[in-house]
């Protein structure tokens, strides 16, 4: 794995979800998940109007750099332009990795979903890239559908040089895996999210610890 680019940094990558945090408990969930080390935000939000969307978007980007953590938009370009987010994350349904660099700029952190597959990787590490998304690798309940992977992937995506990300159904006690094949980011909804609001910092901060052991660039007091 070569150095992470632009201000990624390894470890935990907080997803939020309409479903587990709800606009009323979106900013203190995500707080408390930064608090507990989070390295980077995605706003992935299914339901909610364009209205709602915007304002929670905009909330979650003064929240984001208070803390210094870059907030990415799933599917959005036109919406992380307003809410002056860091980037986008794409799958292969969503806007062309080209077109959504073209309005974002080179400075824009854009990731690509790879799914299982190591040509999906080449391409997007070929076209610019800033991570590779790759998943899922356990049951998810967020996106039960999506199709499943596995940890070797992982290791050999590293080859590409592109930072590497891994998702789906991930928990503190079967993420240790994952960063042990390549993850530089677990991207975690339920695993985070789920369960009591309470104890989100310390699930949070027990991915963070996990990191701190198995990834060779980790730092806890970055
Ligand atoms: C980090 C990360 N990886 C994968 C996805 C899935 O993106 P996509 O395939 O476009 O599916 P939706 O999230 O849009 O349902 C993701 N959002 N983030
Ligand atoms: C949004 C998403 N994409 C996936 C993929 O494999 O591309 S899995 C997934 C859901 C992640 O949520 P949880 O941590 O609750 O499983
Ligand atoms: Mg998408």
């Amino acid at each position: 794995m070569g150095a992470l680019r632009k201000p990624l940094r390894p470890g935990l990558y907080a997803i939020t979800d309409n479903r587990l945090t709800p606009p009323e408990t979106l900013i203190p969930a995500v707080e408390a998940a930064l608090r507990g080390g989070a390295r980077l935000v995605q706003y992935r939000d299914k339901g909610s109007s364009a209205a709602e969307r915007l304002s929670q978007a905009q909330d979650l980007s003064s929240l984001c750099q208070s803390f210094a953590v870059p907030l990415l938009i799933n599917d959005d370009p036109e919406l992380a332009i307003r809410v002056g987010a860091a980037g986008v994350h794409l799958g292969q349904n969503d806007c062309a990795l080209s077109d959504a660099r073209r309005r974002l700029g080179d400075e824009a952190i854009i990731g690509i979903t790879c799914h299982h597959s190591m040509e999906l990787a080449r391409s997007a590490a070929v076209n610019g890239a800033d991570y590779l998304a790759f998943g899922r690798f356990y049951h998810s309940d967020t996106k039960p559908g999506a199709p499943p992977a596995s940890p070797e992937v992982l290791g050999e995506a590293r080859t590409l040089g592109v930072p590497v990300t891994a998702i789906g159904g991930i928990t503190r006690t079967n993420a240790e895996p994952l960063i042990r094949a390549g993850a530089d980011l677990l991207a975690v909804v339920g695993g985070l999210f789920g369960g009591q609001p309470d104890d989100i910092e310390a699930r949070a901060l027990a991915f963070s610890q996990l990191f701190a052991r198995h990834h060779p660039l980790f730092s806890l007091s970055e």
